[in-house]
């Protein structure tokens, strides 16, 4: 039996080429790891971006220490420590359904990988094929439970969307593109899935992504089932050039037809597509934490923390045009990656004081107790919405807030 060190490396049969990075692992046994090493032709990347060789900015932890502190209370010193250590960061994998999995499954399962989501009985697509019409979709992301699992999890719930994930801090190789070939999986912090998930897009819908690139989320929602239309819109041109290619790189080209993609500025749809969507996600623009604390300059720093006093505006804006866009009935997920109180609860707030005929949902049962073995939430606030906090090795997934508001008129 390896260990979990040399269980990572072995995940260098999945990729051509490896750049695995050690420092995410936490090594038991140095000579398991080289005798694996000398049978592997492949190489660790030392110069992965995720060790302990990232600078963090002071100032801008200084401000988070301040304004989380106030907001998470002592909670702020767990997620703090899992922020600052990205050693320790987990990183989900997203199984594309739309390749031949069949031999990636197994060798993650091999590896310990275990499935994220609760599945359905229902059997999981073949590949080449369009999912079915299921509200969890076909959409599967791994996580490692057990080094000495070979098996999946019971299945808790319906859907096929497939996300596995490990709780050591593995980190696969990213796919690289091969020409005629759809790449097999894409990497994400798992919490990612959860806006997907409370967006339940089901068969025929019409569906936005209002901010969407470099496009995991939309990649996401059409592992869960087949929307009528996905809108995929970008305001920033590079990053809309670079959703481009996310798509081409993941969706058959029949999909493609389901697609829409455009550069404009999201608070615009609300006058120009009222009513005409049955859901829309605002994965909003935010102050990221994870990568605002590693900025290379104290420049940079202040400069993110003054431009982060204009994000909860822009954020209630694009809200609110979401909100318009959609249909009497229909949902918008309002989601950040930041812990930030003025960026989440505050901005939900505001739209449901502008926006008439709108009311929140609670996620709680629907997602947050089904998912509770993976993630940690902050405590629950008004209006309702989940806070994923990355707070312990195991669960150290997010930040990520979510909210979802119904428009009844
Ligand atoms: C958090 S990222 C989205 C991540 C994406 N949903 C994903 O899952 O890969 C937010 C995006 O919103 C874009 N954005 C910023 N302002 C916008 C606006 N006014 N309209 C539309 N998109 C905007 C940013 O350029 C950025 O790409």
């Amino acid at each position: 039996m390896h260990c979990i060190a040399c269980r990572a490396l072995l995940c260098v049969s999945l990729g051509k080429r490896a750049n695995f990075n050690l420092g995410t692992v936490r090594v038991r046994s140095t000579k398991c790891l080289s005798d694996l090493q000398v049978k592997s032709s492949y190489k660790v990347n030392e110069k992965s971006p995720l060790t302990s060789r990232r600078k963090v900015c002071q100032r801008v932890l200084e401000h988070f220490d301040a304004q989380y502190a106030e907001e998470l209370g002592s909670l702020w010193m767990s997620v703090r420590s899992v922020l600052l250590n990205p050693d320790c960061w987990q990183h989900g994998v997203m199984l594309n359904r739309f390749t031949d999995l069949g031999d990636l499954r197994m060798r993650l399962q091999e590896l310990g990988y275990t499935s994220l989501l609760p599945q359905s009985d229902q059997e999981r697509p073949s590949a080449h094929t369009l999912p079915p019409p299921v509200s969890a979709g076909s959409l599967e992301c791994v996580v490692h439970e057990r080094p000495s699992t070979h098996t999946l999890p019971p299945r808790v719930s319906s859907g096929s969307l497939e996300c596995v994930v490990q709780r050591a801090p593995v980190r696969l190789p990213a796919p690289r593109h091969e020409r005629g070939r759809l790449k097999p999986y894409f990497l994400l912090n798992a919490a990612s899935l959860l806006p997907v998930l409370a967006l339940a897009v089901t068969e025929g819908d019409r569906v936005m992504d209002m901010c969407s690139a470099p496009g995991g989320k939309a990649l996401a929602i059409l592992q869960t089932t087949r929307p009528g239309l996905l809108h995929c819109n970008e305001v920033d041109k590079h990053r809309c050039d670079w959703l481009s290619k996310t798509l081409e790189s993941y969706v058959p080209a029949p999909l493609m037809e389901t697609l829409q993609l455009t550069n404009q500025d999201g608070r615009d749809f609300g006058h120009t597509h009222q009513g005409m969507y049955d859901k829309v996600l605002v994965d909003a623009p935010c102050s990221n934490d994870r990568s605002w604390l590693f900025t290379s300059s104290v420049q940079q720093g202040e400069l993110w923390l003054k431009e982060r006093q204009k994000l909860p505006k822009l954020q209630a804006q694009l809200l609110c045009s979401a909100l318009a866009a959609v249909r009497p009935g229909g949902a918008v997920v309002y989601s950040t990656c930041t812990l930030s109180r003025a960026e989440n609860h505050a901005v939900v707030e505001a739209a449901l004081a502008t926006c008439p005929g709108v009311e929140p949902e609670d996620l709680q049962e629907e997602l947050a107790n089904q998912l509770s073995e993976h993630f940690s939430f902050a405590p629950p606030l008004w209006p309702p919405g989940l806070l994923v906090v990355p707070e312990r090795l195991g669960h150290t997934w997010g930040p990520m807030y979510l909210s979802r508001l119904r428009r009844r008129t």
